[in-house]
């Protein structure tokens, strides 16, 4: 069995260079540039006004002013600064040249024309040209682009950009037992929980999915399936990965001329995960215990579909401190669900007693997967380990 860095590696090798898509900014959270951009202007374009207050000199702060002009945003005052005088001024006008200084009102006494400083402390209350970015400064944050991305896309005034097609994931749950949710289950049924929940973690990556029909445990309903799939640039099968005797999803796969990079690796969950190529699409197979196929969801699936946009797929990793001591692992690296507390220096961490990889309920208490090494010995507590936050923390 490999293990899970070198599964890794084969999965992401499997993605194909992105393709790019034209779309506005104000529809793109969540969407991978395509290469740098460039910003088209100066931010703040001139030296800005940051109260509502006076514009003065600051050679000036203790005299006596004039109040010969009034500047509010969008509404330049284009006079000359004369010494002893002052601009009525507003927060995001532009501080007329030659003063130097914008003074709160709250800190002024104004009489008429005539204005005097009650307290000259404090900055200058001004944002200098061009102290956020420069026309020209290049942007490419390497992520799915976030609320304050394209905030920020739309004050370099960058209308549209270039990001990755949205990777088209097909996912397909295999298994005469399996239900749809609200059906009425039968003797021996359950109902299919997998292909929704890896729908979702393939939603919030960026992919555009399509959740086939549930696949029975024949091989011609799983030949209907995979046509159907033909389309997608990545088939994600569910179930039916194992040795059993109705585990069938690797046998079709191959006498569809599936090129597999890789069947079962040292990881645990997840033991028999498949990953390869099958006709133009990346198909990865998912073990069917609800645990273990969102466990390589989040670390195959996840990573691929940000490949396939171009992204680097890295999955932080953080520690924390265990708070009591652990048995030694076995020859797979373990994925345990955990919850983290708050620690001194670093959260303090522990994982569930039960790690039946069949049990949603756990894996939805979980805040972490803390990660430990194949054939890791005995821990004690206070040691630190890693692990990888999940949504359900706060
Ligand atoms: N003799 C062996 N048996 C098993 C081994 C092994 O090495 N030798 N590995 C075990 C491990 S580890 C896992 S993981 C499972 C994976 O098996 P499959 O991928 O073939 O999954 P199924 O048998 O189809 O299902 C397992 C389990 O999960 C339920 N399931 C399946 N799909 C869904 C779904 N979409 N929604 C909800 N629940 C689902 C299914 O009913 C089974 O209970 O194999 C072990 N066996
Ligand atoms: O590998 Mo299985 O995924 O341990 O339950």
């Amino acid at each position: 069995m490999i293990t899970v860095q070198e599964a890794r590696d084969l999965v992401l090798a499997l993605a194909p260079a992105p393709q790019g898509e034209d779309i506005g900014i104000a529809n793109a959270a969540g969407r991978a540039l395509l290469g740098p951009v460039r910003a088209r202007l100066t931010q703040p374009p001139f030296d800005a006004a940051a109260m509502d207050g006076y514009a003065l000199r600051a050679e000036d702060i203790d005299q006596t002013l004039q109040v010969i002009g009034e500047a509010a945003a969008g509404h330049p005052w284009s006079g000359e600064a004369a010494p002893g005088t002052a601009i009525r001024i507003f927060t995001g006008a532009s501080v007329p040249a030659g003063y130097d200084r914008v003074v709160m009102q709250e800190n002024t006494q104004r009489d008429g024309d005539t204005l005097t400083v009650t307290d000259a402390s404090g900055p200058s209350h001004i944002r200098l040209r061009g102290n956020d970015f420069s026309q020209g400064d290049s942007f490419d944050p390497q992520r799915l682009l976030t609320a304050s991305d394209i905030g920020l896309l739309a004050a370099m005034n960058i209308p549209e950009i270039t990001v990755a097609r949205r990777p088209r994931v097909a996912i397909l749950a295999t298994g005469d037992e399996l239900l749809r949710p609200g059906q009425e289950p039968q003797p021996g049924q359950i109902i299919c929980s997998n292909d929704i929940a890896i729908a979702a973690l393939a939603r919030d990556v960026g992919a555009q999915v399509d959740l086939l029909p549930i696949a029975r445990d024949t091989e011609a309903s799983l030949r209907d399936s995979f046509a159907a799939a033909a389309d997608a640039d990545l088939v994600v099968t569910i179930g039916g990965a194992s040795v059993g005797d109705h585990d069938l999803v690797g046998q079709v796969a191959s006498e569809l001329g599936m090129q597999r990079a890789f069947y079962k690796i040292a990881m645990r969950p997840g033991k028999p995960l498949m990953a390869g190529k099958i006709g133009k699409s990346a198909m990865l197979g998912l073990p069917g215990n609800p645990v273990s196929s969102i466990v390589c969801a989040l670390i195959f699936v996840q990573p691929l579909i940000l490949r396939m946009q171009g992204l680097a797929a890295n999955i932080p990793l953080r520690r924390a401190r265990l708070i009591r001591d652990l048995r030694p692992e076995g020859p797979r690296e373990h994925y345990l669900r955990a919850k983290l507390g708050e620690g001194d220096d670093l959260p303090t961490i522990d994982s569930f007693d039960d790690q039946d990889s069949a049990r949603l309920l756990l894996m939805s208490q979980a805040d972490a997967l803390m990660i430990r090494p194949a054939k890791d010995g005995p821990r004690k507590a206070g040691e630190i380990v890693d692990y990888i936050a999940l949504q359900n923390g706060s």
